[in-house]
C-alpha cells in the first residue's frame, strides 16, 4: 500500500463484537479502499467479549490483516454488570454460526479497547472514524478516560437504536443500545460528531436466501467463508420475523462510513431509557418545539439520526464488495 492511498484513506477503528453481521462488516471494510482499518476494539453482546477478541483476531487471520491491532475491550457494562443475555440464538455459541473457527496465532495488544482509542484519537486528532457495531461500553469508558475524546474523534458511527419502530430485544429497545444503556446515552450526549443507524434503517437492507446461495457459488474467499455461517442467521431471521432475507446491519453502518450521501438524517437530540418497562428505549427530540419548562433534551448537542436509505445501492455495494475475488 503506498504512502498517498493510505493518506486518502479514512482511517477506522471498528468496536466489534462478532457476530455474523459483524463478520460481513469487517471483511466489507477490508475490501473498501476508501479505508485504513486502523484497529479492532471488542465488546460483548453478540457473545462474550473474550469470545468477540477471538473473533476479531481470527477474521484478522482470515483476511491476511494480521498486522490489523485487536485490543480487547470491557467485559462489563460501564456499571460493571456482565451481560449474562448474549445473543446465542441469533449467532451461534461460538458468534460465527457453530462454524467452530480455528484458534487464532495472533494475540490481542496489551493496551484495551478504550486505551486504544484514546491513544489512537490523540496520535491522530480530527483523523480517525469509529464504527460502533455492539454496545457503547468502550466508547464510554474512552469519554471517561479523555474527556477531549469528543473533540479529538473525527467521528462516529453508531449501529443502534430503533427510531419510530419498534424494538428487536423487546418492542422498546434494540440490542446494542440494551446491552449497556448507560453507556449509550452518555455516548449520544458526549458532543462528538455523531451519525446514529437505527434498526428503522437496517431492516431495510437486506440479503435473500437466494443470494446467500450466490454468494456461496462465487469463487470470492470471503464469499465462500461468509456462506458457511450465514445459514444460522437467516434460520433465526425466518423464524423471527418470517422473512426469507436477512438484515444488514452492520455493513450498512460501514457503507454509511464509507459513503454518508446514501442515506438522509435528521438531526436533535437523543436520550437513552435507563431504568424500568422501556430500559434501552432511544427518544429523539424531533420537534422545533419551546418547551416550557426545560427537560432533559435540552443544552446537549444534536447528532445525526438516520431517517432514510438507499436500500438497493447500500445492499448492492455490499453484496459486490463481499463478492469481489
Ligand atoms: O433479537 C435479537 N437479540 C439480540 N441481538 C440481535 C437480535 N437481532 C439482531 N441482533 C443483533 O443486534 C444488532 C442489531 O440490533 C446486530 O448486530 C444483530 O446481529
Amino acid at each position: 500500500m503506498n504512502s498517498i492511498k493510505q493518506n486518502t484513506q479514512k482511517k477506522m477503528i471498528i468496536d466489534t463484537d462478532p457476530g455474523i453481521d459483524d463478520a460481513m462488516a469487517i471483511l466489507l471494510a477490508f475490501q473498501s479502499p476508501e479505508l485504513n482499518v486502523i484497529g479492532l476494539t471488542t465488546t460483548f453482546g453478540n457473545v462474550p467479549t473474550a469470545v468477540a477478541t477471538r473473533n476479531a483476531l481470527h477474521l484478522c487471520e482470515l483476511a491476511g490483516k494480521e498486522d490489523v491491532p485487536v485490543a480487547q475491550g470491557l467485559l462489563t457494562t460501564l456499571r460493571g454488570v456482565v451481560k449474562l443475555r448474549v445473543a446465542d440464538f441469533v449467532h451461534g455459541s461460538d458468534g460465527l454460526g457453530n462454524t467452530n473457527p480455528p484458534e487464532p496465532k495472533q494475540r490481542p495488544i496489551d493496551l484495551s479497547g478504550p486505551e486504544f482509542l484514546v491513544a489512537k484519537v490523540q496520535e491522530f486528532p480530527g483523523e480517525v472514524t469509529v464504527v460502533a457495531l455492539g454496545p457503547l461500553t468502550n466508547i464510554a469508558k474512552a469519554l471517561e478516560l479523555d474527556s477531549n475524546f469528543p473533540k479529538k474523534v473525527k467521528d462516529i458511527f453508531i449501529l443502534g437504536g430503533a427510531f419510530f419502530v419498534n424494538g428487536n430485544v423487546n418492542p422498546a429497545a434494540e440490542a446494542n443500545i440494551f446491552g449497556d444503556p448507560e453507556a449509550a446515552d452518555m455516548v449520544f450526549t458526549c458532543g462528538a460528531n455523531i451519525t446514529v443507524i437505527g434498526i428503522n434503517i437496517t431492516h431495510q437492507v437486506v440479503m435473500t436466501g437466494r443470494e446467500i446461495e450466490e454468494l456461496g457459488k462465487c469463487n470470492s474467499k470471503f464469499g465462500k467463508y461468509l456462506c458457511k455461517a450465514l445459514p444460522f442467521y437467516y434460520d433465526y431471521h425466518l423464524r423471527s420475523y418470517n422473512t426469507d432475507a436477512i438484515y444488514l446491519h452492520d455493513p450498512t453502518t460501514v457503507v454509511a462510513a464509507i459513503d454518508p450521501s446514501l442515506l438522509t438524517y435528521a438531526e436533535g437530540v437523543v436520550r437513552v431509557q435507563q431504568e424500568g418497562l422501556c430500559r434501552g428505549l432511544t427518544l429523539f427530540n424531533s420537534t422545533t418545539k419551546k418547551w416550557a419548562q426545560p427537560t432533559e433534551w435540552c443544552n446537549k448537542q444534536p447528532i445525526k439520526v438516520a431517517i432514510t436509505v438507499d436500500a438497493e445501492n447500500v445492499a448492492n455495494l455490499i453484496k459486490a464488495r463481499l463478492m469481489a475475488l
